[in-house]
């Protein structure tokens, strides 16, 4: 069955996930970060953001709430940065929205209940018929020289299999501007978006809004992540603590199986022993089960 729902309406109707010309030619325009412009490469002017297939909200954070979660990366980011994550690319440059629980819960209450926000967000701007999960929140660090190749969200260019199929919507919050360089490309719209303090972005995950983010020449830039799924079993149990709740123990179950505590799960998730089973985390086959941070593989 195919999990995903929305209207008849609604603008993921007219999406086509799948890739085309365009993408091989805006991929194509992108080396190290680099975007060689067509001649119909533009920005997205701020008074076109109302008109995207995508949401863009400039002021979706105040810079009281962006100078918060700036000051909660700095603390947190010194603490967490050393530990492995088995993902060459992102090593040392995420803080989950848990190591940030760990550290000063009511900080990881604001980045939760501006998860929230931002789902309801989707779920109404692509008129959404089934719930949407959040799979991850994080903060991450975009050193300068940093870039990311442009990518869908749920796939790879050349069809091997993805290190997070499951992810049908993503998300960006830019917590701060003031560097050089980081813009978001659209590859198929050949559009550059300039990211400003407190801009909320998302989108559909597939190639309709393939993306890059383009080389950080001067500073760092400072965002805050996060990817949706209509698969519930994929939510992250920090933001939903109800998804935590043991169901009820079959009748037939001789040797029920240990229900983790709340504590527990608010260690980071490195810290879960390798190749514990998922089945103990979810006796019920209801509560999220954690998956590994994958959040792009690089090609090959
Ligand atoms: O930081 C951005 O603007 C985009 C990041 C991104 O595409 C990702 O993490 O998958
Ligand atoms: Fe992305």
């Amino acid at each position: 069955m195919d999990r995903r729902a929305w209207a008849s309406d609604s603008r993921m109707a007219s999406i086509d996930p799948g890739q085309t010309e365009a993408n091989f030619a805006g991929r194509r325009r992108v080396v190290d970060g680099v975007l060689t412009p067509s001649e119909a490469t533009a920005p997205i002017t701020p008074a076109e953001y109302g008109a995207q297939d995508f949401i863009i909200v400039p002021d979706f954070l105040t810079p009281a709430e962006c100078d918060r979660l700036l000051e909660m990366f700095d603390q947190v980011h010194g603490l967490v940065k050393h530990r492995r994550i088995g993902i060459d690319f992102w090593e040392g440059r995420i803080v989950y929205m848990n190591d940030v629980a760990a550290h000063d819960a009511s900080a990881a209450e604001i980045m939760g209940g501006f998860q929230k926000r931002a789902t309801a967000m989707l779920g109404e701007f692509y008129a959404l018929t089934r719930p949407l999960w959040t799979d991850t929140v994080q903060l991450n660090i975009w050193e300068q020289g940093s870039c990311l190749p442009p990518h869908t969200d749920n796939s790879n260019p050349d069809g091997t299999a993805h290190s997070t199929p499951w992810r049908d919507f993503s998300s960006i919050v830019y917590l701060n501007d003031d560097y050089e360089g980081g813009e978001l490309y659209f590859t198929a719209k050949d559009r550059v978006l300039k990211p400003q303090r407190g801009m909320l972005v998302a989108f559909s995950a597939g190639y309709h809004h393939e993306h890059g983010v383009l080389k950080v020449t001067q500073g760092r830039r400072i965002t805050m992540p996060a990817f949706y799924t209509f698969d519930q079993r994929k939510a992250d149990g920090h933001i939903y603590p109800e998804l935590n709740a043991p169901a009820p123990a079959p009748a037939t179950t001789l040797t029920p199986a240990p229900v983790q505590s709340l504590a527990s799960l608010l260690r980071p998730p490195q810290s879960r022993p390798a190749g514990s089973p998922l089945s103990v985390l979810s006796p019920g086959g209801q509560a999220p089960t954690w998956q590994p941070p994958g959040k792009w593989r690089p090609p090959g």
